[in-house]
């Protein structure tokens, strides 16, 4: 397997740094159940920048991303949100943390049937008793493109208007950082590029960070960086990747043939 060493991370909690993971390890279970899903993991996502996880089934991606947006706790090291060192942090100060500064788009779009698309967009401020930036929810609902849809329920819309419903709810609260779990993964290859789209759009045109989970190569080409993960080691990266060169080096990585 080829490995092209990378430099290391920025000063922890450096200015221009969202969120980063210091010497972050995770293990589940004990015995003969143990699992090291991350060993020792350190990596910045900068401000302003989007970034693209992949690596095979099991690696640790997933549980990359809930450690470094606070929904899992680390077993050893440490993850900052901007300056705040969350084990610092209580569960409420955790839970208002997540609430304020991060945005979340998982591969299921998660939205409430009864509620209309608005509705679910603003549900997390309304939950937390503010009210929205009007100027703001106004430049979200335009940029992914629902303004006509906004009286609608889920069941009237689209799967890929659903999760553009998704997109303007993670970014209604004007968070710093959005993490996406596999964010096309239940989308056609339209609808999906819409939706990465207007992800790059949020770091393009809103300055926001983004950091997505994904299998596919065509989705990591619309990142600015691709981080690869193997047996919960990060193996290598990639500036400006194409489709083609992440899929070049996801075989040499031997990605393609077997599992973690
Ligand atoms: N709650 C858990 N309890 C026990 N083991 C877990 C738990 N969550 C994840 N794991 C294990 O940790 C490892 C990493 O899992 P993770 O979901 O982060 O991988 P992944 O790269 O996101 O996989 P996939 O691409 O299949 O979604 C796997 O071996 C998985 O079985």
């Amino acid at each position: 397997m080829s490995v092209t060493p990378f430099g290391p991370p920025a000063r922890h909690g450096a200015p221009g740094v969202a969120a980063a993971t210091f010497d972050l390890s995770k293990v589940y279970g004990s015995g003969d159940a143990r699992v090291v899903a991350l060993d020792h993991v350190s990596i910045d996502f900068r401000e302003g920048e989007f970034t693209a996880i992949m690596g095979p089934s099991g690696c640790g991606k997933s549980t990359l991303m809930h450690c470094a947006a606070g929904l899992d706790s680390p077993s050893s090291g440490s993850v900052r949100v901007g300056t705040t060192e969350l084990s610092t942090l209580g569960d409420r100060q955790l839970t208002a943390l997540r609430r304020d500064r991060i945005g979340f788009i998982f591969q299921a779009f998660n939205l409430l049937p009864t509620l209309t698309a608005l509705e679910n967009i603003t549900l997390p401020l309304t939950i937390a008793g503010r009210r929205p930036d009007q100027q703001w929810l106004d430049r979200v609902v335009a940029m992914v493109g629902l303004s006509q849809r906004l009286g609608h329920r889920p069941a009237q819309l689209s799967g890929g208007q659903q999760q553009r419903v998704a997109v303007a709810r993670a970014l209604a609260s004007r968070p710093a950082i959005i993490f996406g779990d596999e964010p096309t993964g239940n989308l056609d290859s339209r609808a999906g590029a819409e939706v990465l789209g207007f992800l790059r759009d949020s770091v393009r045109a809103l300055g926001r960070t983004v950091v997505m989970v994904t299998h596919d190569p065509v989705a990591a080409g619309y990142a600015d960086r691709v981080v690869f993960l193997s047996d919960g080691h990060l193996v290598d990266e990639l500036t400006h990747p194409t489709p083609d060169r992440v899929l070049d080096l996801m075989k040499s990585l031997g990605s393609l043939s077997h599992t973690c």
